[in-house]
């Protein structure tokens, strides 16, 4: 049985624990909530038959086998490093928060301190092996385009690029490298940022990322060429009920990564 600490639980925490429920491998010990929403966060749990620990911080006797984070990126700093540098090894959600300069290095460094390792979840996109497969021969391009419905662009600077109650077609909100996607939208490049480190990078990776009216899925497409050859890949991610910034393959994605970790054969 794996032993398992939960940063966050909202849409993902939440849908991940649903489905971790008659897993007997698999073990949510703890969930860790941010300060003041404890309570929430217990009535979330309320009708599940064993519902984990709510805490606000890993208590300093834990030892779980692993820690997934699915909180933002701001868990990263309070989370994540500390338990690396207490040796307990870390999946993250939040692949954009590794787009701010320098926190790659920290984490190997707090990972190489505890000995332990960090995982970044391929989340709402797939095709990170063979990106990651095709980096080693040498990439020339990869392009990125992000398109989801205009109510997903809601809080983001997406709403100073147009009017997302009132437009009537498919609108360019941005365009440039990955990393300044991450920077700028936070909650909805993690996957430019995931497919920058497996690729060619957050500078050289080109993003795109449309407003679409008539859209209820949250579409993602890259193109990658290189000495491999070339290929491409279209999602086309059902939102989350509870959150549609999020694509349901992101629940399904840590849900496959923490039962590879429990089971004999992993895929
Ligand atoms: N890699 C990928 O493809 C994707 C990654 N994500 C990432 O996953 C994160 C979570 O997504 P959702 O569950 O949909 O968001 P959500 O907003 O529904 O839930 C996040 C939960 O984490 C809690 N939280 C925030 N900061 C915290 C902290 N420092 N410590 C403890 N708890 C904290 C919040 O209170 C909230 O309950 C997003 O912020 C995004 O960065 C989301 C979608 C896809
Ligand atoms: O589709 C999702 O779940 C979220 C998303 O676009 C991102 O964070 O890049």
């Amino acid at each position: 049985m794996l032993h398992i600490t939960m940063i966050g639980c909202g849409a993902i925490g939440v849908g991940v624990l649903e489905l971790l429920e008659n897993d007997p491998q698999l073990c949510v010990d703890y969930v860790i909530a941010s300060e003041g929403s404890e309570a929430l966060v217990r009535q979330r749990l309320a009708s599940f038959k064993q519902p984990p620990q709510v805490l606000t911080a890993l208590p300093a006797d834990a030892r779980p086998d692993l820690l997934v984070e699915c909180a933002g990126h701001r868990a990263i700093e309070e989370h994540v490093l500390p338990a690396l540098e207490r040796g307990i090894a870390c999946l993250i959600v939040s692949v954009g928060a590794l787009s701010e300069v320098g926190l790659v290095e920290r984490l190997e460094a707090a990972a190489e301190r505890g000995k332990t390792r960090i995982e970044l979840l391929p989340g709402a996109i797939g095709g990170i092996d063979a990106l990651s497969a095709a980096k080693v021969g040498g990439l020339d391009s990869v392009n990125y385009t992000g398109r989801k419905p205009a109510r997903a662009w809601k809080n983001t600077p997406g709403e100073q690029a147009c009017d997302l109650d009132s437009i009537s077609q498919a609108t360019v909100i941005f365009q440039g490298s990955a990393r300044e996607a991450a920077r700028l939208y936070p909650k909805n490049a993690n996957v430019a940022a995931t497919l920058s480190l497996a690729g060619l990078g957050l500078d050289r990776t080109h993003v795109t990322l449309i407003a679409d009216p008539h859209s209820e899925e949250n579409v993602h497409h890259f193109e990658a060429c290189g000495a491999f050859g070339r290929f491409e890949l279209s999602l086309r991610g059902k939102p989350l009920l509870a959150n549609p910034k999020t694509s349901a393959l992101t629940v399904y994605s840590v849900v496959r990564a923490l039962g590879n970790h429990a089971h004999a054969i992993s895929i």
